[in-house]
């Protein structure tokens, strides 16, 4: 392995980008070896300024570009598979945004396809586990202090969604955070979702069936409630509140910059992710760069990713008949074991 680990970014819109920045003057160990997006323009602009990156309209010729040793993908969820098989085809570590693959089946010849090399390559882009409030929460879970976990109350807030958002996917590209968050934050893994439609938001694109109410049950009998508004127009508010046997703790309330001037206190809420979860986002990437340089996975890996596939796809069942759908995993290969 090279001094600095050479990383293929594959998709240079939002996340990519700001990957690709973040790779290129934040985090430590690495460097953009190259980055490809169908966009050529795209591209470009996103490696403007950085030396010896190779800049291609493809995945595979970026994967094969010189000093290509990892890769990060950051294109829409529907082009993960083939560049998850494609990065393993050639041993490439992997960072994949979520969700993993959007549709179970895919999502499991993913895991797979890592399993039949016997190797964990890919680590998924649950950046939630990296934010300092929700490794507080963990901790504080796991120490066992406030007793058994019995609830989470979640909400998720987007100011407003992209254009090609679909009502599907406040579960399979929103609540996807959720899911995994509660996976872990818990450590149990998901049974059942309920999913209800509360009165539409005028504010919500017509059609798009905007906020959602979703419930999960866990083996162990805790329920996770998450509400998902993605059009709320007035902030990007995540926040999740663990009801524990004696004892409660809050997480989500503290990311606003309180302004007081001309006799009013003022608080500023972030509008975006990339606002209020930009700590989390370098934390997870440079964790990645060091575990990969070590030649290991030490986050979220690719069972996370079809564990989060299936929960969702069942959420959008049950958005679509109106009724509990249990949510049902196919068995775990030995290379996912928990060490
Ligand atoms: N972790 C987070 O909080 C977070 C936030 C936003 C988006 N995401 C995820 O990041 C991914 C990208 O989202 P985005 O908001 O940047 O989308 P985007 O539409 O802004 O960018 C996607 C880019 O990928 C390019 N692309 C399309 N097909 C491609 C292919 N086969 N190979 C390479 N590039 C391709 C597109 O031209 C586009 O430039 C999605 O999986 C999304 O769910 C994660
Ligand atoms: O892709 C984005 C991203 O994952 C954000 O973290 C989430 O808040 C949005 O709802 C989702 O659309």
């Amino acid at each position: 392995m090279s001094e600095l680990l050479g990383v293929a970014v594959l998709g240079a819109g939002h996340m990519g980008a700001d990957h690709v920045r973040r790779l290129d003057r934040v985090v430590s160990g690495a460097r953009v070896a190259a980055v490809a997006d169908p966009d050529a323009d795209r591209a470009k602009e996103a490696a403007a300024g950085i030396d010896g990156v190779a800049v291609h309209t493809t995945a595979e010729a970026a994967l094969d570009a010189p000093g290509v040793e990892a890769v990060l993908i950051a294109s829409p969820g529907e082009a993960h598979e083939e560049a998850l098989l494609a990065a393993f085809a050639r041993g490439l570590p992997v960072l994949c945004e979520k969700p993993m693959v959007p549709d179970s089946a895919g999502a499991l010849r993913v895991v797979e396809a890592e399993a039949r090399g016997g190797r964990r390559l890919a680590q998924i882009g649950f950046m939630r586990r990296y934010d300092p409030e929700y490794r507080r929460l963990k901790s504080l879970l796991d120490g066992g202090r406030l007793g058994r976990p019995l609830m989470l109350h979640c909400v998720h807030r987007n100011v407003s969604s992209p254009p090609h958002f679909t009502s599907a996917m406040l579960v399979t590209s929103s609540v996807s955070h959720e899911i995994d968050a509660a996976r872990w934050l818990l450590g149990q893994e998901l049974t059942a979702v309920t999913v209800l439609r509360p009165r539409p938001s005028a504010g919500a694109p017509a059609g798009l069936i905007d906020p959602q109410f979703v419930l999960f049950e866990t083996e162990r009998g805790a329920l996770v409630d998450v509400e998902i508004f993605v059009n709320c127009g007035f902030g990007y508010e995540v926040r999740c509140e663990a009801v524990c046997e004696s004892g409660s703790a809050r997480i989500g309330e503290a990311h606003t910059l309180l302004v007081t001037a001309a006799g009013a206190a003022r608080e500023e809420v972030p509008q975006d992710y990339l606002v209020r979860f930009a700590d989390a986002y370098d934390r997870q990437v440079q964790a990645w760069v060091d575990a990969t340089r070590r030649g290991r996975v030490t986050g979220p890996g690719a069972w996370d990713g079809y564990a989060a596939s299936v929960a969702a796809e069942a959420g959008v069942r049950s958005l679509e008949t109106g009724t509990r759908t249990p949510v049902v995993l196919a068995p775990r290969p030995a290379l996912y074991d928990p060490s």
